[in-house]
This record gives C-alpha cells, structure tokens and sequence, in this order.
C-alpha cells in the first residue's frame, strides 16, 4: 500500500517536471514504462569519527528518488556551486531528487545531485529511510525531449537504455567516472 502511494506520487512530481518544460507528449509512454524498486534501510550509529559518512557521495542512477526518511537528519546534497547543505526536514516529509536517467532525459537541465549520509556519532537513534527508486523499462529509449535542445542548450546525450547505463556505471570505467552520462552517451 504505502509503495502504490508513493509511486502516485511519484507519477504526479514526472507530470509536473514534464509540464514545467512545456512537454505534454511523451510523459505518460515513460510513466508506463516506469518500474518502482522500494528499498528500507537503517543506519546504525557510527562508533568512530571515521565511521560518520553512513552512506558516500554518489548521485542516484534512477530517473527518479523518493527518500521518507525517520526524524534522524544526515542526509547532505551538495548544489551547483560545489557547496554541501544538510537537509532539515519537518517530520513525516518526502524528500525527491532527480537521478542520472531524468538528468540525461532533462539534456544536463536537471540536477542530479550528489549526496551522502552523515550521521551525528553522538547520535542515539537509528536513522531510517524509505526509498522508492524509478527505473525505465528497456522498451522505452530514453530520449533528450527535443523542447529542451535549442541554440542555447545544444544537445548533450544520444539516446540510451536506462539498463546499459547501469551496466556501464558497474564497469571499472562507470566507476571511475566523474561524468558517468557524458562518459556512457555524451555527443
Ligand atoms: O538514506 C537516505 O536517506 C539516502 C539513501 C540514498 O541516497 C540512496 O539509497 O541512494
Ligand atoms: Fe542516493
């Protein structure tokens, strides 16, 4: 139950990114073909200083995170300008970011952010998350929406199977990457 209400939520928040661009075609082919992974995970509390990054800087490979944490905070985003912000959330929030896939999809317009999880080593409580991860099935190609490629923003990806692109981040070179779609599908 609590999976079905958070992928309606997750439908509504791709129709308002496609519609905040102006996009109306196409929206519901990529909802259909969306495939919902949900995932709880607890973090238990650091022992050492050493130990105090729960979870390391990466950027999600979805199209799509809905993170429900607990009242724990510790997750940190780092924004355009290089800065890490940690994120204070009122109790009972959502919290959605955008992965590699809706990245390639946006043509570089949408952030995927890095992000980690630090928690505080003096902590007492256990910091719990429920995530429910989107992925786009490999009958939908994943395509650059043409309203998003003009003179100003000239087009970066060619078109790419969300699977391949989790494929080659498992490879030694997707691993190492600093630029995992520019690296997989950049022009
Ligand atoms: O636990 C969290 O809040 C974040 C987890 C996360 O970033 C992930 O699973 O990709
Ligand atoms: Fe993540």
């Amino acid at each position: 139950m609590f999976s079905k209400i958070v992928a309606e939520l997750d439908k509504k928040v791709v129709r308002m990114l496609f519609e905040s661009y102006g996009i109306t075609k196409n929206c519901e082919s990529y909802i259909e073909s969306t495939r919902y992974l949900l995932r709880h995970v607890n973090y238990d509390i650091p022992k050492t200083k050493e130990t105090s990054t729960v979870f390391p800087s990466h950027t999600d490979k979805t199209f799509t995170t809905i993170l429900y944490p607990n009242q724990i905070s510790g997750l940190e985003f780092q924004i355009r300008d290089g800065q890490w912000i940690t994120l204070e959330l009122p109790p009972s929030s959502f919290v959605v970011l955008a992965g590699e896939a809706c990245r390639g999809w946006s043509n570089d317009r949408v952030l995927a952010p890095i992000h980690k999880v630090v928690l505080d080593i003096n902590g007492s409580e256990t910091r719990s998350t429920i995530g429910l991860f989107t992925f786009i099935k490999d009958d939908k190609i994943i395509e650059v929406a043409e309203e998003l490629v003009d003179e100003e923003h000239q087009l970066k990806f060619k078109p790419f199977v969300h699977s391949d692109l989790i494929k080659f981040f498992a490879t030694e070179r997707g691993l190492r990457s600093q630029n995992l779609l520019k690296d997989y599908c950049g022009v």
